[in-house]
């Protein structure tokens, strides 16, 4: 009995460093704002169910596999920054080998999925994603300029889109308004972080653009998308895909995102820093609720 528990006691930390690689928490909002994406495309009723599950399950096993490969790739500079050295691959606990193994097999699986039981468009779009962010950003825009992550941001902005040809099987205009929300909203999110991690940055030669244009010009920065994200998470109500709830919803959220970032212009701390990051997630998080609470319930 105490040697069958020692024997699963590897297996189950195995299972835990391999979950680990494919960054969970980032995946669930990658795949929320696509499951989203599916119940949107349908002007009413529901999608076919067995879609959204085979999207789903597609799309997070890409997603996850994609994040692989970026822990795969930045496993030295991992190893530098506080925040990212306890990782699996740093800490020895996967090698490179079994890192682009597993990689390959749930993304190999997740695109088959997709192929198979979704549509052919969603899954060439679905690789493109990955190839956006494993290897266009991870391997060539991060380590070259510091508008790295306003051009990665096409990829993580990409789900919903993924989610609307899977049930519509094509992209519409009403799609990419919600690729612009999440494009506009990736400079905030990130910035607001990097502006009390930079020295971790710097120490790992990032040029994240604290790094390269100090605290001052990325703060003024974080404050210009803000008001650009407020713009775009309009345009929804304004072409009429949503709204009422939706409308105050999003002026509620992106007037309060607005306002951390005004706050942390005219006074900056860390703390506020932190408080603007993890505000952002909710912003997200919310702003898609509301939008599929506003398709169901119009007023
Ligand atoms: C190029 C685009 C992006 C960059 C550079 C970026 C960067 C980051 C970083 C560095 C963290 C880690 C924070 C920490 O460890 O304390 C983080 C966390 C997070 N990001 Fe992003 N992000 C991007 C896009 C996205 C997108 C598109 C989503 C979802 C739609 C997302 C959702 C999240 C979530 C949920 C967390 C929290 C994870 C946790 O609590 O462990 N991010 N992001
Ligand atoms: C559907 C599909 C294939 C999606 C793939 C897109 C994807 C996984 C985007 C995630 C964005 C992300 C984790 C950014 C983290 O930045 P970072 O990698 O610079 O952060 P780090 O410093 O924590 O590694």
């Amino acid at each position: 009995m105490k040697a069958l528990r020692l024997d699963r006691q590897p297996f189950q930390l195995k299972l835990s460093n391999y979950l680990q690689l494919t960054k969970p928490r980032v995946v669930s909002l990658i795949v929320f704002c696509a499951v989203i994406g599916m119940f949107l495309a349908v002007p009413s009723g529901l999608p076919d169910m067995g879609v959204v599950l085979a999207a789903t399950v597609g799309i997070a096993l890409v997603a996850g596999a994609a994040a692989a490969v970026n822990c795969l790739v930045e496993q030295k500079i991992d190893a530098v920054m506080a925040r990212t050295r306890a990782r699996p691959l740093p800490r020895g606990e996967v090698n490179s080998f079994e890192t682009l193994a597993f990689s390959g097999v749930v993304g190999g699986v997740g695109l088959s999925m997709l192929y198979h039981w979704v549509n052919p468009l969603t899954m060439w779009l679905t690789l493109g994603t990955f190839i956006g962010y494993a290897i266009i950003y991870t391997v060539f825009l991060k380590p070259a300029t510091p508008q790295n992550i306003v051009i990665g941001g096409a990829s993580g902005a990409m789900p919903p889109v993924l989610g609307w040809a899977a049930v519509t099987g094509e992209v519409s205009a009403d799609a990419l308004l919600l690729f612009l929300i999440i494009f506009a909203w990736t400079p905030p999110h990130f910035w607001a972080l990097a502006l009390y991690r930079t020295q971790e940055y710097a120490k790992a030669g990032l040029p994240m653009l604290p790094v390269t244009h100090g605290a001052e010009y990325t703060r003024l920065q974080v404050f210009l998308y803000t008001l650009i994200l407020f713009a775009v998470t309009v345009l929804p109500f304004a072409s009429r895909m949503s709204g009422w709830i939706y409308l105050v919803s999003a002026a509620v959220l992106s007037g309060m995102f607005i306002v951390y970032a005004w706050r942390l212009m005219r006074n900056y701390s860390d703390e506020l820093a932190k408080k603007t990051f993890r505000f952002s997630l909710w912003h997200l998080s919310l702003l898609f609720a509301a939008l599929l609470v506003d398709h169901y319930v119009k007023l």
